[in-house]
């Protein structure tokens, strides 16, 4: 924390920088130093203060020289924990603190990058280096620690910082608006600028996360006109992490380091955006329907909070938020964030050994910190373990800004301007209200805490309980000048509050880590128990009563190795790098592999096991977590409870039904196609089917007709048969010699009275046809006709053939002597049978032919 000499010279040294949007032109001494990352940023120089007034005065070379590989100081060694800034020496007071909301930006975060393992943390990088004196400082003015950042630019500077000692900014004289009276001087704890994150955590953030990890609520925040470098300042980037990322890693530095007491670690992420606070942490469907509600105390419901073992843990808590926040393009920033964002690490602790049946390790104690004694003595004699809970909130609030072209932006630009003018009236109201304390004047003027979510959320924080560190951000270019001097009215305002924060060190059962402690007592005790009655009862079980004792104590000793890993000790956080350096697990047993393949896809298959019995710990923690009314509570209060959960269940059920519908559209859609293609298919089948139908109809008709054709032709072919056969008696009767008689008939030929009968059968069959033709050009009955006229034998062919012969004898010869005179009748068939069968044939009128 320290701003020592070296990390003046190193600050003052020219940082590259390249704003994302075009600020300014001209660029001031190119650093060449610059990390390879920072390329892409232009070249800017500018002179920085690191340096607090008081640690100038008392040690001018200190924390800050401790960055990478150095030594621990010696002042460290000797165990003297140095002071957080604020710690009021009040050991155990019992006073009521809360849980103050936090916020923070991790939208540049690349936690692969930042969230370095704590085991690689850099000596510089351990809290235990943070000056003491400085943070004595800051806890016996019990002030917020306000510090202000400018960003570098290109162009030519607005601000002159160098004034007095690098902890003063002032405006140009040729930049304020009245030259008449010379521009006011701002005095702050830190007068900062340049690229570099590393001694801006040093300077404004290390003390706050240290005293948090000692049980004092933290609170560190950024404020400033938009594309100032909040966002920047507070997560940073790849190449220069920012202060989530560093406080992070002091966090599990300091567990690591602190081998008198046991943590457990929670996280949150929630962004407030138009007035309304989100979890991130939830999904985005149930964050929207059921949002984050502020309660009494700045309690905050629905919020999930999930147990975090390890850096990754918490990267992936990280990475999760971040990809659920909103920012967005904006005239001033590419990537502006729209919404106030909240990033809360509850720290709960207590000392090691006693009741849990450990006793204290011997690991390396924080270099600079002396292990917290918990309750203090009235604590201990009472001879209970008191637990500390702490909250460190990083918040990255939505920028200031004027108008945009979007209308959107604009919208959401009035939502986040009317809470930062809420913010900077509670916190000019405090002040006044500090001032007037001073003076032991009563009478407070009231805090209007209400009138925005922020505010509301950070009331607890505000009101007292909380180290407070503020970055106020500050763009040096001219024509930012009204900005930046309305960010430093409020640095300077901000700076009058008062604070008096207290440990919470108190008897707290209701505490996680109290509670997972009992619960692995408990378990332990029922394992010892059995393990004890084993001998005896397992005489008295069968086989498979036997497993499943087995299995149950399995059981119980998971569960306790469950619970203690979230218990975070300086040995177990060693113990969770280990878990994640091992190779990831083989989806297929492969009864090649070696006993040690095997043995690290079993590791790995219990890492798994592990991570979702944390999960559901986590779970169970959030659902601990919701507040309980007692059975005395007022009917109303429950009312309200009921009221507000059956409102969740119905929002919950709009958003099932929504999923529902969702899913059943396209299947409807497809239904309702198919249905349409088919009916269409069906329409033209049916269609088809009666044209059918009125086609056989007209078949059967036809059918009909030429039936009745048929009965007719059989008619005259039985009448020609009997002609034919009374013929023939005509020729052979009597014996009596008659000129018919000389007659010798001839036998029928192809070209006599057969071929004749059968012309005339086949005329008949044409008229047929004709007479059916007119009446039905395509009708099938015509072509069936033809087909089978053509196949269908003449009467004389069908005549068997006996008659024939019958015929055959008859037949006789045309002579001159009776040659058949023409008459009327013979005319009338005469026309086409010339053979005397014809002509005879032709006298019978009633043979139609
Ligand atoms: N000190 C700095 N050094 C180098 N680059 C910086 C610095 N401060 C800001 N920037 C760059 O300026 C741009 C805007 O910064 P940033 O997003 O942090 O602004 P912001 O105040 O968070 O804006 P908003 O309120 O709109 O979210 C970013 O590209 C960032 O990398």
């Amino acid at each position: 924390m320290t701003s020592s000499s070296s990390s003046t010279t190193k600050l003052t040294r020219s940082v590259p920088f390249t704003p994302k949007r075009p600020l300014s032109s001209a660029s001031e001494l190119p650093r060449a130093t610059t990390p390879s990352a920072l390329n892409s940023i232009k070249k800017f120089k500018a002179t920085v203060s690191s340096e607090s007034r008081l640690r100038t005065a008392a040690k001018p070379k200190s924390a800050l020289s401790g960055i990478p590989g150095s030594p621990p100081k010696k002042s460290a060694l000797d165990g003297n924990r140095p002071k957080t800034p604020g710690t009021p020496r009040r050991g155990g007071a019992e006073s009521p603190m809360f849980i103050a909301s936090s916020e923070m930006d991790v939208s540049r975060v690349d936690p692969e990058e930042v969230l370095i393992d704590y085991q690689t943390v850099e000596p510089g990088d351990v809290s235990g280096e943070v000056d003491e004196s400085l943070l004595n400082d800051y806890g016996r003015e019990d002030k917020v620690l306000v510090s202000v950042r400018i960003r570098p630019t290109n162009s030519h500077s607005a601000w002159d910082r160098s004034a007095t000692m690098n902890r003063s900014v002032k405006l140009q004289p040729q930049y304020a608006k009245s030259t008449a009276t010379p521009p006011q001087e701002f005095h702050f704890d830190e007068v900062l600028t340049g690229s570099e994150n590393k001694p801006i955590y040093n300077a404004v953030a290390r003390s706050h996360v240290c005293a948090a990890m000692d049980g004092y609520n933290s609170v560190i925040f950024a404020y400033g006109q938009t594309a100032s470098g909040k966002t920047f300042t507070l997560s940073g980037s790849e190449e220069q992490p920012g202060i989530i990322p560093r406080a992070m890693k002091d966090v599990f530095a300091y567990i690591r380091r602190t081998s008198t007491r046991e943590y457990l670690l929670r996280c949150s992420y929630i962004e407030i955006y138009n007035e309304t606070i989100y979890d991130l942490l939830a999904s985005p469907s149930s964050s929207a329907a059921q949002p984050v509600q502020i309660h009494g105390n700045g309690i905050m419901l629905p919020l999930r909070e999930e147990v975090v073992t390890s850096l990754k843990s918490v990267k992936e808590v990280l990475e999760r938020g971040e990809g659920n926040r909103r920012t967005a393009s904006t005239d001033w920033n590419e990537r502006s964030s729209r919404s106030h964002s909240v990033f809360r690490l509850v720290i709960e602790s207590r000392e090691r050994g006693g009741d849990e049946g450990e006793s204290a390790p011997s690991g390396r104690q924080t270099p600079g910190f002396r292990p917290p004694t918990p309750g203090g003595p009235r604590l201990q004699a009472r001879g209970g373990k008191s637990v500390q809970t702490s909250v460190l909130s990083l918040i990255d609030l939505a920028g200031s800004e004027k108008a945009t072209s979007d209308k959107e932006r604009t919208r959401e630009g009035k939502y986040i301007n009317t809470s930062l003018l809420t913010l900077g009236s509670v916190i000019g109201t405090l002040a006044e209200n500090a001032a007037k304390n001073k003076k032991l004047v009563v009478l407070y003027d009231h805090v209007p805490y209400r009138n925005s979510k922020l505010t509301r959320m950070l009331q607890p924080s505000l009101s007292g309980n909380a180290r407070i560190s503020v970055i106020c951000t500050i763009n040096p270019d001219p024509n930012a000048v009204t900005e930046s001097t309305s960010t430093l009215l409020f640095a300077q305002r901000i700076k009058k509050v008062q604070l008096n924060a207290k440990k919470k060190e108190v008897l707290d059962t209701d505490a996680l880590i109290e509670r997972y402690r009992k619960e692995i007592e408990d378990l332990k005790n029922k394992l010892s128990e059995r393990e004890a009655e084993a001998p005896v009862r397992n005489r008295r079980l069968s086989a498979r009563e036997q497993l499943d004792e087995s299995k149950a104590m399995k059981d119980l000793n998971s569960r306790i190795q469950q619970l203690t890993k979230l218990i975070l000790t300086s040995q177990t956080v060693d113990e969770t790098k280990g878990d994640e350096s091992r190779p990831a697990s083989p989806s297929k047993v492969d009864f090649d592999m070696s006993p040690y393949q095997l043995q690290q896809e079993l590791l790995a298959a219990h890492r798994q096991l592990e991570s979702q019995a944390t999960q559901i710990l986590s779970l169970e923690a959030t659902l601990l977590a919701r507040p309980e009314l007692p059975p005395d509570a007022p009917e109303s209060e429950k009312d309200k409870l009921i009221g507000e959960q059956s409102k969740t269940i119905r929002e919950l059920e709009i958003v099932v039904r929504g999923y529902e519908d969702n899913l059943g559209e396209p299947l409807r859609a497809v239904r309702e196609d198919v249905e349409r293609e088919w009916m269409e298919k069906l329409e033209v089948e049916t269609k088809k089917r009666e044209e059918k139908e009125v086609w056989a109809a007209e078949l059967v008709k036809q059918v009909e007709k030429e039936k009745k054709l048929r009965m007719k032709l059989e008619e005259e072919r039985r009448a020609l048969a009997a002609f034919v056969s009374k013929f023939d008696a005509l020729g052979l009767g009597g014996g009596s010699v008659s000129p018919v008689s000389k007659v010798r008939l001839p036998k029928p030929t192809p070209g006599g009275a057969t071929t004749a009968f059968a012309e005339r059968q086949q005329s008949r069959v044409s008229n047929l046809n004709v007479a059916i033709a007119e009446e039905d050009e395509y009708s099938p009955v015509r072509i069936d006709l033809l087909s089978r006229a053509k196949a269908q034998p003449s009467l004389l062919e069908q005549m068997p053939e006996d008659e024939w012969s019958v015929i055959e004898d008859m037949s006789f010869e045309m002579t001159d002597v009776v040659k058949p005179k023409p008459s009327k009748a013979i005319g009338f068939i005469g026309r086409r049978a010339g053979s005397p069968v014809k002509e005879m044939l032709g006298q019978k009128e009633n043979i139609p032919l």
